[in-house]
């Protein structure tokens, strides 16, 4: 049985100038589901999250977020949202309980609550010691699990995660995988873009590739293996792709390294 319809878009198309980046996506997503989001380098997975977050204009098709149509200007769908930027120019002045408390008020938390919780959660994560220092003194891992929390402060019922578990280590990988799947099973809803074709694999109840702005392969993992005859999803994103090339590309790669060298 599907859930609500949380995100649909219709015939979605985006250009910049004369290159076109979305040449139409259709695509219906219902409460519940880990969408894993993939597709080549520049395939318009960032600009599609980016459109449905409202950060981006003039594109072309329908999109509705819990059933609105968000270009009707009512921007209240945002405060349901949790976003995990791929490059999140964080505020590396403020502290990582500042950072929570700030961004938990502009999700229209009460700035009491977001502290409690920030602190709670950055405990959760071995944060504790760090809590009132600067995040210009954090490991990229650090800063990544202040991100990730900073996205579920407010309890959305929709996250948007780009690379999420980028500059993680092992265990906290694995704490974030289970953290995500508790939360589809409470009805939360995760749309998930990552090159991590493994951790795709093992997180999403569906996958949907895109290539060159469009969708080519949609369904579970078990549907786009029975497909593609292929065993991982790194094998199935190859084949999908049309890519066969990676020895003959890394073989003039390296000769070009070492040209002038005497080597080559
Ligand atoms: N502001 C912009 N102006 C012009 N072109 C842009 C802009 N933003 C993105 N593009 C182009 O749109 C295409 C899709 O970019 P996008 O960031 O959505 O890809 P992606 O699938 O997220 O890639 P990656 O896997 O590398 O993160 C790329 O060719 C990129 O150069």
């Amino acid at each position: 049985m599907k859930g609500e319809k949380i995100l649909s878009l219709q015939n979605l198309t985006m250009n910049y100038g004369i290159k076109n980046v979305l040449t139409g996506i259709d695509l219906d997503v219902f409460q519940g589901q880990i969408i894993g989001y993939i597709g080549p380098n520049g395939a318009g997975k960032s600009t599609t999250v980016k459109i449905m977050l409202g950060l981006i204009d003039g594109y072309g098709g329908k999109v509705e977020v819990f059933g609105q149509d968000i270009a009707s200007g009512d921007p209240s769908y945002k405060r349901r949202i949790g976003y995990v930027p791929e490059n999140a120019e964080a505020y590396d002045n403020l502290t990582a309980s500042e950072y929570l408390i700030f961004t938990g008020e502009l999700y229209g938390m009460d700035r009491a609550l977001a502290e409690e919780k920030a602190i709670k959660l950055l405990h959760e994560f071995d944060l504790g010691e760090v809590i009132h220092a600067r995040l210009s003194s954090f490991s990229k891992g650090m800063k990544q699990k202040v991100l990730i929390i900073s996205s579920l402060l407010h309890d959305p019922d929709l996250l948007f995660l780009d690379e999420p578990l980028s500059g993680l280590d092992a265990n906290s990988m694995m704490i974030i995988q289970e953290i995500l799947s508790q939360l589809a099973a409470q009805g939360k809803t995760i749309f998930y873009s990552s090159h991590i074709m493994d951790l795709v694999e093992k997180i999403s109840n569906r996958i949907v590739l895109l290539v060159n702005g469009k969708v080519v392969a949609d369904g579970s993992f078990e549907e786009l293996q029975e497909r593609s005859k292929e065993g991982s999803l790194a094998q199935i994103f190859n084949q999908l792709t049309g890519f066969t090339e990676h020895k003959n590309i890394a073989e003039r790669f390296v000769t070009i390294v070492q040209e002038g060298n005497g080597n080559a």
